[in-house]
C-alpha cells in the first residue's frame, strides 16, 4: 500500500523527467539508476545493523562490504564511473574513498609522467593502497606548517623522511590507521640544510606480504569519532617516521625535482599545485552536499506528509505537519537549496574539469579563480547541509531522533565535511582574499568569470531595487542584480576599511568577521547565479522548469530574506521591498506544496540508499517503526540481564524500608 498515493497525485510536473534534470543527462541517471539497484538488492551491504557494532566488528563489515564491491566491479567490468556511484551507493565511508578520491588524484596531478606510469596501474589495480597524510597532529590549515621532514641524502640518492616532534605526527589521514600500503606525504623539503616548501612524497608504510609496518614507521588508528557506527568506518591514522629512507624519485615532481646532485629545479608550474588536490576533492565535496541534503529533505518531507498533528475537524483527520507555514518556511527552502547545490555542482565540475585541461596544457590563469570557488563553495554547501540535516530531524519531531530516521547517522558521516578538506572559515578567508586583490586590481584589471560583476562597480553602487510589487520579485534581473549590489558593495565597503590600515595584514586580520560575510555573499551569489543560468538551458517534461523556477525564488529569496540586514544596511533594498520578497516567499510555499512529495521522489533514492524508516518510499511508517522497536536487542528478553544483579537488590530495598 502505499500511503503517499494522494500526495504523488497532487503533482503537476512529469517526475521521470525531473530525475534526468537532476541528474544531468540520462545516461548519468541510467547509471546511477543501474548502480542503485545494484547495491540495493544486494544482501551483503546491508546496512541497518551498523550502528549496534562495535568498532572491530564495524571496521571488518566494511571491509567485507569494500571486497564483496571490488569484486563486483571486476567481475561486471564497471568503469570507474560506475564504481564511484556503486561506491556511494554503499553508503559507507571507507579507506578506499582516499585512496580512489586523494591518493590516486594527488598521483595524477603532481606526478610526472615516469611516476604516473609506475604507480598508477599499481593503484587503480589495487595492488597497493593509498592513503593522503597531509594533516599532522600541530597542524593541519597551515599547510606551510607542517613539521614532518624530508631530507636530500646526496651519498645515497634518498630522501629521509622524519617526524622530528610529536606534533609532527601525520594525524587524521583517513585509510592510514589499518589499511593503506602506502601514503602520499606532505613534508617539508630540504636540500643542503635549506627549506624548500612542502612537497609530496609516495612512502611504502606496510609490508606487501604481511602487512606489518615496514621498519622505523609507527602507524595506527586515531580511536573512536562521534557517533555510533558513522564515521567509525574509517581507519584515520596516525604515523611517525624514523628516519624512513625512499628513493629520490618517490618525491613527486611534476612541480619542483630534485637532481642527483642535489640541486632544485622548478617548473613553469606553479607552486599551488601542490594543493591541486585538495580542489578537486572541495569539488567533489559541494556535489556530496547536495546529494547529502536532498536524503535529509527527503526524509522529511515524506514524514512531514505522513505525519499529522491537530486541526482535526467533526472528527476528521488531523493537519499533515507538511501544511503549516512554519514547517513549510524550515522544510522548503531546503529542498530548493538541495536543487541549488546540485546544479551549481554540475557548473563547477565543468568549471574544474576546463581548468584541469589547461593545466595539462600548461596553462594557469584560471587556477586562482579555481581556487576560489572550489573553497568557497565546499565552505557555503557543507555548513548548509550540516545544518540542514539537523533541522530536518527537528523537522520530524521526537521521531527524527531514532536512529531507524536515518538522520542521526546521516548527521554524525556529515558533519566533518565542515572541517575536513579545509576548515570552513579558514576556506572563507580564502575567498575574500581573492576578492579583495580582485577589488585592488579594478583599475587595471578587468575581472572575468564569477567576479566580472565587481567590473560594474560603479552602477551597483548607484542604482538601487527598482521593485515595487510581490510579483516584481520574479524576475530574474531584480533577483540577481540584488545579490549582485549586496556583494559588491559589502566587498567596497571592506576595502575601505582595509585601506584605512598601514598594514594590510594587520587590517586584514582585524576585519576578518566582515571578510567572510563578503565571502559569503559573493557564493550565495553564485549559487543563485547558476540557479538561473541552468533554468535558461533546454529542460524537457512537462511542467519541469516551471518547478525549478519556483525552488530558485525560493532559494534567492529565502537567503534575501535571511540575511535582510545586509540588503537594507548597503542600502540597495527598503524595508518594504524587503517586506514584499518575504510575501512572494510565501505564496511560493502553496506552489511548492502540492510538489513537494514529487520533487524529493525525483532524486530517485531507493529505501537502501535512504536507510530511513521516516523516509520510506510507501510512507508506511508506524507499523514499520513498531515492528523495529522489537528487533532491537534489548527486547530479546522480558528481563534484561543486569536487572537481578544491580536493580532487584535496590527494589527489595525500597519494599523493605516500605514496610518499616
Ligand atoms: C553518507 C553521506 C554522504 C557523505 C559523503 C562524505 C564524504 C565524501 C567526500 C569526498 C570523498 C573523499 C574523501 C572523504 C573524506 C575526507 C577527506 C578529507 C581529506 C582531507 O582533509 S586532506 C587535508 C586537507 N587540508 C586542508 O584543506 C588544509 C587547508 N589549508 C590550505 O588549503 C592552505 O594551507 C591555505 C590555503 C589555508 C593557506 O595556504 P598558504 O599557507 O600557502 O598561504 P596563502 O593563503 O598565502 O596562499 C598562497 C597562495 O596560494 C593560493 N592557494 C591556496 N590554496 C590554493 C589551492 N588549493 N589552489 C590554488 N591556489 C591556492 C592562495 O590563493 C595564494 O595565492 P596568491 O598568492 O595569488 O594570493
Ligand atoms: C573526518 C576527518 C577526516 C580527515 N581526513 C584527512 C585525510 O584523509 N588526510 C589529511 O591529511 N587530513 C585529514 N583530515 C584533517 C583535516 O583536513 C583538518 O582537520 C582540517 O583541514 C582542519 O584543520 P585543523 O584540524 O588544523 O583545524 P584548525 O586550523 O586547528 O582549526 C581550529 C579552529 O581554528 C580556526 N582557525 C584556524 N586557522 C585560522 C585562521 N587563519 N583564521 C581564523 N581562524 C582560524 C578554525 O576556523 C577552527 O575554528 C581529516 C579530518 C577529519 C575531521
Amino acid at each position: 500500500m502505499d500511503y503517499l498515493s494522494d500526495e504523488r497525485k497532487k503533482s503537476d510536473f512529469d517526475v521521470e523527467a525531473m530525475k534526468v534534470a537532476w541528474a544531468g543527462s540520462i545516461q548519468e541517471f541510467q547509471l546511477s539508476d543501474r548502480m542503485a539497484k545494484l547495491v540495493a538488492n544486494d544482501p551483503v551491504f546491508e546496512k541497518f545493523t551498523r550502528p549496534m557494532l562495535g568498532r572491530k566488528e564495524l571496521l571488518k563489515n566494511t571491509l567485507r562490504k569494500s571486497a564483496h564491491a571490488w569484486k563486483l566491479i571486476i567481475d561486471l567490468r564497471l568503469s570507474e564511473e560506475e564504481a564511484k556511484w556503486l561506491r556511494l551507493y554503499v553508503d559507507e565511508p571507507a579507506y578506499t574513498d582516499l585512496h580512489w578520491g586523494m591518493f590516486i588524484p594527488a598521483i595524477e596531478g603532481q606526478g610526472t609522467e615516469e611516476q604516473k606510469k609506475k604507480w598508477l596501474p599499481l593503484a587503480k589495480k589495487m595492488q597497493i593502497i593509498g592513503c593522503y597524510a597531509q594533516t599532522e597532529l600541530g597542524h593541519g590549515s597551515n599547510v606551510q606548517g607542517l613539521e614532518t621532514t624530508a631530507t636530500f641524502d646526496t651519498r645515497t640518492d634518498e630522501f629521509i623522511m622524519h617526524s622530528p616532534t610529536l606534533t609532527s605526527s601525520k594525524w587524521w589521514p583517513g585509510g592510514l590507521g589499518k589499511l593503506s600500503t602506502h601514503a602520499v606525504v606532505y613534508a617539508r623539503l630540504i636540500v643542503g640544510g635549506q627549506f624548500h616548501g612542502v612537497h609530496g612524497f609516495i612512502v611504502q608504510l606496510r609490508s606487501l606480504e604481511d602487512h606489518s609496518p615496514l621498519p622505523g614507521i609507527t602507524v595506527g588508528d586515531i580511536g573512536l569519532k562521534f557517533g555510533n557506527g558513522a564515521y567509525n568506518t574509517m581507519d584515520n591514522g596516525v604515523l611517525r617516521f624514523d628516519h624512513v629512507r625512499i628513493p629520490r624519485n618517490q618525491m613527486l615532481m611534476r612541480v619542483s625535482q630534485v637532481t642527483k646532485e642535489g640541486k632544485i629545479m622548478q617548473s613553469d608550474v606553479p607552486r599551488q599545485l601542490i594543493y591541486g588536490t585538495m580542489v578537486y576533492v572541495r569539488q567533489t565535496i559541494v556535489a556530496d552536499a547536495s546529494k547529502a541534503l536532498s536524503r535529509a529533505v527527503c526524509i522529511a518531507t515524506r514524514y512531514s506528509a505522513v505525519r499529522r498533528q491537530f486541526g482535526s475537524r467533526d472528527g476528521g483527520p488531523e493537519t499533515q505537519v507538511i501544511d503549516y507555514k512554519t514547517q513549510q518556511s524550515r522544510l522548503f527552502p531546503l529542498l530548493a537549496s538541495a536543487y541549488a547545490f546540485r546544479f551549481v555542482s554540475e557548473w563547477l565540475k565543468s568549471l574544474y574539469l576546463d581548468v584541469k585541461q589547461r593545466l595539462e596544457a600548461n596553462e594557469f590563469s584560471t587556477l586562482p579563480e579555481a581556487h576560489a570557488c572550489t573553497a568557497g563553495l565546499k565552505s557555503l554547501t557543507t555548513t548548509a547541509t550540516a545544518d540542514g540535516i539537523e533541522e530536518c530531524r527537528k523537522l520530524c519531531g521526537g521521531h527524527g531522533y531514532l536512529v531507524s530516521s536515518g538522520l542521526p547517522e546521516l548527521f554524525a558521516v556529515y558533519i566533518p565535511a565542515c572541517t575536513y578538506e579545509g576548515d570552513n572559515v579558514v576556506l572563507m578567508l580564502q575567498v575574500a582574499r581573492f576578492l579583495v586583490k580582485t577589488v585592488s586590481e579594478l583599475g587595471h584589471k578587468k575581472p572575468v568569470g564569477t567576479t566580472a560583476y565587481m567590473g560594474r562597480v560603479a552602477s551597483l553602487m548607484q542604482k538601487n531595487s527598482a521593485v515595487q510589487t510581490a510579483e516584481g520579485w520574479l524576475n530574474p534581473g531584480a533577483v540577481v542584480e540584488a545579490f549582485e549590489s549586496r556583494a559588491a558593495r559589502m566587498a567596497v565597503r571592506c576595502a575601505q576599511e582595509l585601506a584605512k590600515f598601514g598594514n594590510p595584514e594587520e587590517g586584514f586580520a582585524e576585519l576578518a568577521v566582515d571578510l567572510v560575510e563578503v565571502a559569503v555573499s559573493h557564493c550565495q551569489l553564485i549559487v543563485v547565479t547558476k540557479f538561473f543560468e541552468k533554468l535558461q538551458q533546454d529542460i524537457p517534461g512537462k511542467g519541469v522548469k516551471e518547478s525549478l523556477e519556483v525552488l530558485c525564488y525560493v532559494y534567492a529569496l529565502f537567503l534575501l530574506h535571511k540575511h535582510q540586514g545586509d540588503f537594507l544596511a548597503t542600502g540597495y533594498l527598503t524595508p518594504k521591498q524587503a517586506s514584499l520578497a518575504n510575501a512572494q516567499l510565501r505564496t511560493l510555499y502553496s506552489k511548492v506544496r502540492p510538489n513537494a512529495i514529487a520533487l524529493v521522489d525525483s532524486f530517485s533514492y531507493t529505501d537502501h540508499y535512504l536507510g530511513s524508516i521516516l523516509g520510506r518510499y510507501d510512507g508506511n511508517v508506524y507499523p514499520k517503526l513498531y515492528e523495529a522497536a522489537w528487533e532491537d536487542p534489548l527486547n530479546d528478553s522480558d528481563v534484561i540481564d543486569g536487572f537481578h544483579q544491580y536493580v532487584q537488590p535496590i527494589l527489595k530495598q525500597r519494599l523493605h524500608s516500605a514496610k518499616l
